[in-house]
């Protein structure tokens, strides 16, 4: 695959703040995912994790604020130049019935597809990369709907790869997956040199692969930085309202979060 030759994106989210349902879901919120950054977002259910990256996905726009891809405004991109830089994974999965996961994982080219002609081998041979990089290969015949939740998420996870982004927007990439698939598929977003803004609830992940991590509560960013200086003990209390015992992996170095008593 020739993601090391793509170039990484610079996300820069300026006082974005969002309304839903006639009240302020999400607060003046600026962050900047800087090129080949891991940024996570993290915070408790409703914190307004989704509805930050749907902004950056350009499914949702804000009531004020801005979102900048590589300087540009998101909402006044066409479309298709926004599809071969950023490749987003939603937190709903979409019903593709009737479609192979080879097919789903190939629609990730349709931005790069020309209108005659193109690259149809080369387009092939990144779709099968893809879904050998998230271990789907040997499913790719199967129809998407009949997978399992975990391997959905997997052949999503590859239709962003197909993409070719820059830019990644994650929302929730763990969910579904066991344990090994979860490890997997977050080493090999740190392995890309991709740009990469990803909700995650569990913080051990998120601890272990982000290179920092935003912190959201109520619509606000209350702390944005390493997972050394984001993951406390007080933070955690304070955001979660659970007690909970920080401590310092043993071989990593990065913080580790178990409940307390
Ligand atoms: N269309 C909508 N109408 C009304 N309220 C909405 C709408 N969309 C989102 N909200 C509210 O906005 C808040 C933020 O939602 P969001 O999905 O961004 O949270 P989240 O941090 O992703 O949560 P979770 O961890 O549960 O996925 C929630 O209180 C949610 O109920």
């Amino acid at each position: 695959m020739s993601h090391h030759e793509v170039r990484p994106a610079e996300l820069d989210i300026r006082d974005v703040s969002c309304t839903a349902g006639g009240r302020e879901v999400l607060s003046r919120v600026s962050l900047t995912a800087e090129p080949g950054e891991v940024l996570g977002v993290v915070g408790p259910n409703g914190a307004g994790k989704s509805t930050l990256l749907r902004t950056a996905y350009r499914q949702l726009r804000p009531a004020e604020g801005r979102v900048l891809l590589d300087g540009a405004d998101v909402f006044r991109m066409p479309r298709r130049s926004l599809a071969r830089r950023l490749a987003a994974l939603p937190q709903e999965t979409p019903a593709e019935f009737e479609l192979t996961a080879h097919d789903v994982a190939a629609m990730g080219r349709a931005p790069h597809r020309r209108r005659i002609g193109g690259d149809r081998l080369g387009d092939e041979r990144i779709v099968t990369v893809s879904l050998e990089m998230v271990e789907m290969a040997e499913l790719a015949h199967r129809q998407f709907a009949q997978l399992s939740g975990g391997e959905k998420q997997r052949v999503l996870i590859a239709r962003a790869l197909v993409q070719e982004p820059g830019m990644l927007v994650l929302d929730e990439p763990t969910n579904h997956l066991d344990m090994r698939h979860q490890f997997d598929v977050l080493a090999l977003v740190r392995r890309l040199n991709v740009t990469t803004l990803a909700a995650l609830h569990d913080l051990n992940l998120a601890a272990r692969f982000c290179d920092r991590i935003c912190v959201l509560a109520a619509g606000e960013a209350v702390a944005i930085g390493t997972p050394v200086e984001v993951l406390t003990e007080s933070l955690l209390s304070e955001v979660y309202g659970v007690h909970t015992e920080v401590g310092t992996h043993p071989r990593t170095g990065a913080p580790t979060v178990l409940f307390g008593d």
